[in-house]
C-alpha cells in the first residue's frame, strides 16, 4: 500500500467487494487507486462475507503502488461500524464515505477511525478519508465537507445517486451536472485536496468517455471514478501531456532554477512571466509525463 497526499489520481477503480476474481486481479490494470466497494454493488445478504473477502485481500494480495480505498456502507446502516473497524485494521489507505451530506458525517467517521486506529495499534492519522457527494444537500455543503478534516484527501461526484436526488437523469451533454461539478472542483481546490469526477456507466462508448474526460480535465479535476478496466487507458491518455507541453514545462523549471540562483522568484521566458503558479503547473505536467512513461526519472523526454 502506498499513501501520498499529492499523488496522481487519474483513475479510481470500483471493485465490487463480493467478487473474489475481480478483487484478486484488480492490481493488474494500472489504476492509480483501487476502490473496494462494500456499499451499493454488494447485496444485503453478502455484506459480511464481502467485508471478510476485502479484509483477506488487503492483508494478503500485493497491489503494488496503487492507492487502496474502500467505500464502506453508510453511517446510517448496521454494517458501517464493522466495515470501518475491519478496514482500518487491514491498513487501508483511504475510506470513501458514501452519500456525504455534511461535515458532521465526516466527523462521525473520523471519530470511529481514530478509535479503530487506537484499538488495532495503527498510528493515529494513518487512515485518510474522502467524501462522495451524492445529493443536492451534499453539493450545497461541499465547501465545508472538503475542509472538515485533516485526513481528507478528496471529494468525488457520484452522479448516479445525485441525478436521482435531483429528479433528473444523466444526459450525454452533462448539463444536469454542471452546478455540482463546478461546486466540487472549487471546494476541492479551496481545501487543497483532490477532485474526482463521477463514473461513466456506458462502458462500451469509448468516444463518450473521452469527451467527458476531456471536459472534466479542462475544469481541473484530478481524475474519474471508473467501473471497468477498459476505461483506465482511455482516461490516462486524456491526462497525458503533449510533447510540446512537456518541453515547455522543462523550460519553465529550468528558468525558475536560474532565477532562484540569481536570488529572484520570478523570471521572463520568451516574453512571458514565469512565477510560482506557472511553475506549479509545469511540475504537474512533469508528474503526469512521468506517470505516462514519457520522461525518465531525471525528467528527460523519452517518448513511447
Ligand atoms: C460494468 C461491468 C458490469 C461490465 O462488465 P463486462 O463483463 O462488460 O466487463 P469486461 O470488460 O468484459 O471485463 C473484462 C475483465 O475485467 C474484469 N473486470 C471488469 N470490471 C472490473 C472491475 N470493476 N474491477 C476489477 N475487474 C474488473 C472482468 O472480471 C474481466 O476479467 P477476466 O474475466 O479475467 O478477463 C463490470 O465492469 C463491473 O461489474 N464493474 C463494477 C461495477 C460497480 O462496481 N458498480 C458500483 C459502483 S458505481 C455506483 O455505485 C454509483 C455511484 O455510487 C458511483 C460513485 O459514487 O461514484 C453513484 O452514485 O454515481
Ligand atoms: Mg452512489
Amino acid at each position: 500500500m502506498a499513501f501520498k497526499k499529492d499523488r496522481l489520481r487519474r483513475t479510481m477503480m470500483f471493485v465490487p467487494g463480493n467478487n473474489a476474481g475481480m478483487i484478486k486481479d484488480a492490481g493488474i490494470y494500472g489504476a492509480d487507486s483501487i476502490m473496494f466497494d462494500l456499499e451499493d454493488s454488494v447485496s444485503l445478504a453478502e455484506k459480511d462475507s464481502a467485508r471478510n473477502l476485502v479484509y483477506e485481500a488487503l492483508t494478503t494480495v500485493d497491489y503494488g503502488d496503487a492507492e487502496l480505498v474502500v467505500r464502506t456502507n453508510g453511517l446510517d446502516t448496521d454494517f458501517f461500524e464493522a466495515d470501518v473497524k475491519a478496514m482500518v485494521k487491514a491498513g487501508i489507505d483511504v475510506i470513501r464515505i458514501p452519500k456525504t451530506e455534511n461535515a458532521d458525517m465526516v466527523k462521525e467517521m473520523e471519530n470511529l477511525v481514530v478509535a479503530a486506529e487506537k484499538e488495532f495499534g495503527i498510528p493515529v492519522g494513518t487512515t485518510h478519508l474522502m467524501a462522495a457527494i451524492e445529493s443536492a444537500e451534499g453539493v450545497l455543503n461541499v465547501p465545508e465537507i472538503a475542509k472538515s478534516s485533516d485526513r481528507m484527501i478528496g471529494v468525488a461526484l457520484s452522479a448516479e445517486d445525485y441525478t436521482t436526488d435531483m429528479q433528473t437523469h444523466r444526459y450525454p451533454n452533462g448539463k444536469e451536472l454542471e452546478f455540482a461539478r463546478n461546486m466540487i472542483i472549487n471546494a476541492a481546490r479551496a481545501a487543497d485536496i483532490a477532485a474526482f469526477d463521477t463514473v461513466y456507466t456506458d462502458v462500451d462508448n469509448t468516444q463518450g468517455l473521452i469527451d467527458e474526460t476531456e471536459y472534466i480535465h479542462e475544469l481541473g479535476y484530478d481524475g474519474k471514478s471508473v467501473i471497468n478496466p477498459r476505461q483506465i487507458p482511455v482516461i490516462d491518455k486524456v491526462f497525458e501531456p503533449s510533447k510540446e507541453a512537456i518541453k515547455n514545462a522543462q523550460n519553465v523549471i529550468a528558468a525558475i532554477e536560474r532565477a532562484h540562483q540569481a536570488g529572484s522568484g520570478v523570471i521572463a521566458m520568451n516574453g512571458q512571466m514565469v512565477d510560482r503558479p506557472v511553475v506549479m503547473r509545469a511540475e504537474r505536467v512533469m508528474k503526469l509525463a512521468q506517470a505516462s512513461g514519457l520522461v525518465d526519472k531525471e525528467g528527460h523526454y523519452i517518448g513511447k
